[in-house]
């Protein structure tokens, strides 16, 4: 009797192990000969990834390196990622993924997710259908307008959901095989795209208004259909779609905004550590904000909420806030301003007017807490900065805006502008500062910190909306890991590489406010802490 084939196990990433196949395994799936003939262990086959890794000329080169990774086999690529998150995070995630997406059609390779191109309008469940994954728990979704701060990227948004995915598995333990990246492909207006013969999206400009509006509703009552329990990542869309659909859709399905929700719950966790480590309170704060987009309205929304329970009215925490976008000031007598915006909009008797610079305001305000989500570059110059330095002790001061080549500030010059007072976050990945001799660590106050965590709670939980008291307990639960909070000298944030118990700890906190929001299946804290042990996914070979 002829022996077993099964060669194409190793073209399925979920189920192969490369050079980790036993001698045995081998000979029953007939892969004899297919194979180089040693065995390695799963430490031995990431030990030598890593090296080949470590080898690759250009980041560029080293997120090719692991995407193939991805596509061959994943335990091993999770593994890796796992073992060495530090050193592999600056490429899956920002600032090189950013890259990526601006590259997405040169480097295509091998399809991964979904990419629904408006022209399909009418066969979204279908395409839908065509998915690998029979089961789905999260799916992420861009439309690849506002790409970090890359600004629009067409269906090359793809690598964002991508990215995005890849760390719900590392670090929130989510099950590879029950995750969906998605573009909505309506089209860009990017003209360097448009007129490059390789762009491989849709060439036509951005569809909008009704229509878009319309395309997004299809999708959404094609998941419904389809994937009716999957909990849905709206990232990276343009402020004018993210807002509005988040709210279309957040008390329908069971779906956040990462940008507006996830980044304001993990600013607020690092501001809580810094204004504890300055000594201050919450309500002693004076805010400027560069950046009035989805992004810097959902941080400043919850820290207006942070100040509230901190004891001040809801007009006086309104007042504390100096918000500023590409056109200045945000002040009553500007039309332009959505109602999200009008919230922060200056009264016209004041002496600032909408024409302020960000040193004049910072001269004039005397701001205790100095946040960036604007993408403009350098924004935090020496003037700025120094001006802060002046008149506050511990200057809080976080350029959140990425990649890296959109960040406000370098962490090197805060240090150097500030005589080592400020406390800084940034949004990108920075070395470590030079002080005294020694180094301390640049805290990355990045939404990662908070959506695996999203995920993992939700999925444990069985949880069929996200609310705004789940991630506010994600937040809180973020916050009290702060090592600021037991050393003053230590960073505001926990270390990536403590990002996989961070993930536990916030899903915990979101799967019991899921809970006591009856959103979820009642449950008590100690069977939800168990769910979630059980509900991670761990990238080892099954016996
Ligand atoms: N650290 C983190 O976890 C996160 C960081 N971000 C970053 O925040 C940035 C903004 O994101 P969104 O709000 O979604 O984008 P957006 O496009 O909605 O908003 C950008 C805002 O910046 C303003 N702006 C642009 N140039 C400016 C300038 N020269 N001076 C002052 N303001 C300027 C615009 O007027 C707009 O209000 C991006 O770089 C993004 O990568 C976003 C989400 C999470
Ligand atoms: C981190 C992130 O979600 C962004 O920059 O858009
Ligand atoms: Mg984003």
């Amino acid at each position: 009797m002829s022996p077993a084939r099964y060669p194409q196990i190793l073209d399925d990433p979920l189920r192969n192990r490369g050079t980790a196949f036993t001698a045995e395994q081998r000979r029953v799936l007939g892969l004899d000969g297919l194979l180089p003939p040693a065995i390695e262990s799963l430490d031995e086959q990431v030990a030598r990834s890593i090296e080949v890794f470590r080898r690759r000329p250009r980041p560029i080169d080293q997120y090719l390196y692991l995407r193939e990774l991805q596509d061959t086999n994943l335990v091993l690529y999770y593994r890796l990622l796992v073992d060495h998150l530090e050193e592999v995070l600056p490429i899956v995630y920002t600032p090189t993924v950013g890259l990526a997406c601006q590259r997405f059609h040169r480097i295509f390779r091998r399809p991964r997710g979904l990419t629904l191109p408006y022209t399909e309008r009418h066969r979204l469940p279908e395409l839908l259908g065509n998915r690998r994954q029979p089961s789905v728990d999260v799916i992420v979704v861009t439309d690849g307008e506002r790409i970090l701060g890359l600004g629009d990227q067409g269906s090359g948004g793809l690598g964002i959901p991508i990215g995005k995915l890849a760390l719900y598995t590392a670090i929130g333990g989510l099950d590879p095989g029950r995750t969906l990246p998605i573009v909505l492909d309506v089209g860009t207006n990017n003209e360097e795209r448009l007129a490059d013969p390789g762009y491989l999206g849709w060439r036509h400009e951005r569809i909008a208004g009704p229509e878009y509006e319309d395309f997004v509703e299809r999708f959404v009552q094609a998941v419904e259909t389809e994937l009716p329990r999957a909990m849905i990542q709206w990232e990276d869309f343009a402020s004018h779609n993210a807002r509005p659909i988040l709210d279309r859709y957040r008390d329908r399905i069971c779906s956040f905004n990462d940008d507006i929700q996830g980044t304001a719950a993990v600013a607020v966790g690092a501001l809580r550590g810094a204004i504890r480590v300055a000594g201050s309170r919450p309500r002693d704060q004076r805010i400027v904000v560069l950046g009035a987009g989805s992004a810097a309205i959902g941080v400043a929304d919850e820290i207006r909420q942070a100040l509230v329970d901190d004891g001040l009215g809801a007009d006086e925490a309104r007042r504390r806030f100096w918000v500023l976008d590409v056109d200045g000031l945000l002040t009553e007598e500007r039309s332009d301003l959505s109602p999200e915006q009008r919230v922060y909009a200056r009264p016209a008797s004041e002496d600032l007017s909408a024409g302020a610079t960000l040193a004049d305001v910072v001269w004039a305000v005397r701001p205790t807490a100095l946040l960036g989500l604007s993408t403009a570059r350098d924004a935090f110059t020496e003037e700025v900065v120094r001006a802060m330095a002046s008149h506050c002790e511990r200057p809080i001061i976080f350029p959140l805006s990425n990649p890296t080549a959109r960040s406000e500030a370098d962490p090197a010059d805060l240090e150097r502008w500030t005589d080592g007072r400020a406390l800084v976050a940034t949004g990108s990945p920075y070395p470590a500062i030079q002080r005294h001799g020694g180094e301390v660590p640049v805290s990355q106050s990045n939404n990662v910190y908070v959506f695996p965590g999203v995920g993992l709670g939700v999925v444990a939980a069985q949880a069929a909306r996200v609310t705004d008291r789940m991630l506010r307990a994600g937040s809180a639960a973020l916050g009290a890991l702060s090592p600021a909070l037991r050393d003053p000298d230590a960073p505001l944030l926990p270390p990536i590489s403590a990002l996989r118990d961070v993930a536990a700890e916030v899903a915990l906190g979101v799967a019991v406010a899921a809970v006591e929001d009856g959103v979820a299946p009642e449950r008590s804290r100690e069977d939800l802490r168990a769910r979630i042990a059980r509900a991670r996914w761990s990238p080892v070979y099954p016996d």
